[in-house]
């Protein structure tokens, strides 16, 4: 049974690229090996992964991992050689094309790396064109679209052709455009990879603030392990088609599961991933003391301590609720608490 706030859920999900993809597996047992032996590719092998209402899903891995692979398998753009895809309790593999076309349509947004703005198209009207193919009236549709264009900073270029347009501003239709039918579900598959590192920090930012606005359920695909960490709710890493481990961002710091995701992980700064609330001592906040969310990292509460502070107090929905000492921040920098 799904949990009520898991909407996108796959169970022992392969894809396996080659002739007699099926028979093979079968026979194989599950031996990528025995598969790869063959010549064929076992792209994604035995996914297990679920995706909850409103967050980040991030899945990350080199380039070959597997990772576009398994985002195809979800939104069945590609079919499974074997496993179960559910989305919100529907079994996606035995719905007819018709069902898929209306979910994907409706339900599911989708922006790719190289993804093709119509050139003849304003950025109005490509905004506005998955709206037209759901049939929606030409006066709603420009205003619906007008508002995407405003939402992703573009307000005032919607007579402009892509041509006319840079890298990153075309993502940003490309965005907007996704947005237009009101996804429920959004895949984003290295959606800012092919920009400079300015721009795409921009974008992150920018990601970051309309999903604060529209807490979308959303899965997210880098190589880029510090844009993982920065977008994430949770991220799977994935190596040769499998899932390594799934986890938050400082659980995967903290504590890597395989040695493949110590090595990706190790690098990464603790300050960066840990939030406070895992170095909090909860109870009554002194007066004076400068306050911050639970959520915010170690890294952003070092100005504080820089400055001086010996403690810092932690605020849960705006409430205060415990607080965090200098020596437990320099605990953890130094390798020891947490
Ligand atoms: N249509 C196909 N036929 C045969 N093999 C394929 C096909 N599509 C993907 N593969 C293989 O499946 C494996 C996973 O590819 P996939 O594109 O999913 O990786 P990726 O992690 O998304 O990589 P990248 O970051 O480079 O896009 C690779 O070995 C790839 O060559």
């Amino acid at each position: 049974m799904a949990e009520p706030d898991e909407t996108l859920i796959c169970r022992e999900l392969w894809k396996v690229f080659g002739a007699h993809a099926g028979a093979a597996l079968s026979a194989a047992q599950g031996d990528a090996d025995r598969l790869l032996a063959q010549g064929l590719v076992p792209a994604v092998r035995g996914v297990n992964l679920s995706v909850r209402r409103g967050e980040i899903f991030v899945i990350m891995g080199l380039s070959g991992s597997g990772k576009s692979t398994l985002v195809r398998l979800l939104s069945r753009l590609i079919e499974p050689t074997a496993g179960e895809v559910l989305f919100n309790g529907q079994n996606l593999l035995t719905a007819s094309d018709a069902e898929m076309t209306r979910i994907r349509r409706h339900k599911m947004g989708m922006v790719f790396q190289h993804f093709a703005l119509l050139p003849h198209l304003t950025v109005l009207e490509n905004v506005a064109f998955p709206l037209a193919v759901q049939g929606v009236a030409a006066d709603r549709r420009a205003e619906r679209a007008r508002e995407m264009v405003a939402l992703v900073g573009l307000a005032g270029r919607e007579g402009s052709y892509p041509r006319q347009l840079s890298g990153g501003q075309q993502q940003r239709v490309g965005i907007a455009r996704s947005l237009a039918v009101e996804p429920e579900l959004w895949f984003l598959d290295e959606p800012f990879s092919a920009l400079d590192p300015l721009i795409r920090r921009e974008l992150q930012d920018e990601f970051i603030r309309l999903q604060s606005r529209l807490h979308k359920t959303i899965v997210f695909i880098t190589h880029d392990f510090d844009e993982a960490i920065r977008l994430a709710d949770r991220i799977a890493i994935m190596k040769d088609g499998v899932v390594e481990q799934c986890d938050t961002p400082e659980a995967l710091v903290l504590r890597p599961a395989t040695e493949y995701v110590r090595a990706f992980t190790g690098a990464v700064p603790k300050a960066k991933v840990v939030r406070l609330a895992r170095l909090m001592i909860p109870g009554p906040v002194a007066e004076g003391l400068a306050l911050m969310p639970d959520r915010a990292t170690v890294a952003e509460a070092g100005p504080a301590f820089l400055g001086g502070a010996e403690a810092i107090g932690i605020t849960q929905d705006g409430l205060p609720v415990g607080t965090v000492s200098r020596r437990a921040v320099i605990d953890l920098l130094l390798g020891g608490g947490a």
